[in-house]
């Protein structure tokens, strides 16, 4: 048994492969813990999933051809790898695993720099700075996509994207979410930090589409949208007149995948990956800001893999999607 170090942070699309990895390890005898940025969004998921917690300080590193990095970040970026170092030079860790993300890259540096073993995983079909930057003195490099741009060939080893493998009886999930059980159900979720674009323009596409009472030719709808929590505010009062709209700042992902017959969604792997699990087919919309354009790889990697999708933590045979 030896501990295994998750460096990770961020953005959910970061944090919850490392929270299914750290699940996996500790069912396989290992002792597994989160280390992350203080105070971010890690801390709380470490908190709700009953993971431990490092907490480290982390900056954000400015990406190739968006000017110079800011100091003050870089001055926080180098005050996490100290301390990442003083908590790993007291643990001696087994491994440490980074999953990308700024918050991640104190955790790996810290651990090579102490000659460490580390290991990446890369969830994006573009690898990330970050991972750029510790890909060379990593051991190996785990990939969620067959084909990742800007990995050295020989370097990458496919083994899926982790997800949390949970799935809750449909009636259950829909209890849990305070939704109603017969009408067909739409989720809408931006990603973890919500989808400003999605915000504006879903609410009033849909009541033009299923009107006031919310129906389809098909029967009832209703739909749950995670507008991220910063959004919500401007969100629920343009649907507050239609009962069969719930706005959330931010939902349970495994009730809501559960729960849900269809989704529209950006393309971070996370939602992807969760989506193919449960087998709600998706209506994509990838983020065109995202670093490098990688939502749109990621998009067109998995568009015509059918309803079912690929299992995780598993290589995906012939390319994408496992029809079930
Ligand atoms: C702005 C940003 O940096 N986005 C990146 C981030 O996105 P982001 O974190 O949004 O990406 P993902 O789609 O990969 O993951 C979202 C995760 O949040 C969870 N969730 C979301 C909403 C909610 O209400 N409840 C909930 O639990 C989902 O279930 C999923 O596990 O990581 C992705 C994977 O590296 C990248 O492709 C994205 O470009």
């Amino acid at each position: 048994m030896s501990l295994v170090v998750m460096a990770t942070g961020g953005t959910g699309g970061h944090i919850y492969p490392a929270v299914a990895t750290a699940r996996e390890l500790m069912a396989r005898g290992h002792e597994a813990l989160l280390l992350g940025q203080r105070g971010g969004m890690e801390e709380r998921v470490a908190a709700e999933q009953g993971l431990p917690f490092q907490g480290v300080d982390a900056g954000k590193l400015a990406r190739s051809g968006q000017g110079r990095p800011d100091p003050r970040e870089l001055l926080r970026a180098v005050r996490g790898v100290a301390e990442a170092r003083a908590f790993l030079s007291r643990t001696r860790p087994g491994a440490v695993v980074g999953f990308g993300g700024f918050a991640s890259l104190p955790g790996v540096l810290a651990a090579q720099s102490l000659g460490l073993p580390t290991v990446l995983h890369e969830q994006n079909a573009r690898l990330g700075l970050t991972q750029r930057l510790a890909a060379g003195r990593a051991r190996a490099v785990g990939t969620a996509y067959p084909k990742v741009v800007g990995l050295p060939e020989g370097k990458a080893t496919m083994v899926g994207m982790p997800v949390r493998e949970e799935r809750l009886p449909r009636a259950e999930a829909l209890a849990r979410l305070g939704l109603r059980d017969g009408p067909l159900t739409l989720l809408v979720m931006g990603g973890s930090q919500g989808s400003l674009a999605l915000n504006n323009a879903v609410p009033d596409v849909l009541r033009g589409i299923f009107g006031e009472t919310g129906t389809s030719p098909e029967g009832p709808v209703q739909v749950l949208h995670s507008t991220g929590p910063r959004w919500l505010e401007e969100v629920a009062p343009r649907v507050a007149d239609l009962p069969w709209y719930h706005a959330v700042g931010y939902t349970d992902a495994v009730a809501a995948w559960s729960a849900s017959d269809l989704a529209i969604t950006r393309a971070g792997t996370g939602t992807l990956a969760e989506a193919a699990f449960h087998g709600v087919p998706l209506v994509m919309v990838p983020l065109p800001e995202s670093a490098e354009n990688h939502q749109l790889h990621n998009a067109l990697s998995v568009q015509g893999a059918g309803r079912g999708g690929w299992l995780s933590n598993q290589p995906w045979p012939g390319g994408w999607g496992r029809r079930c």
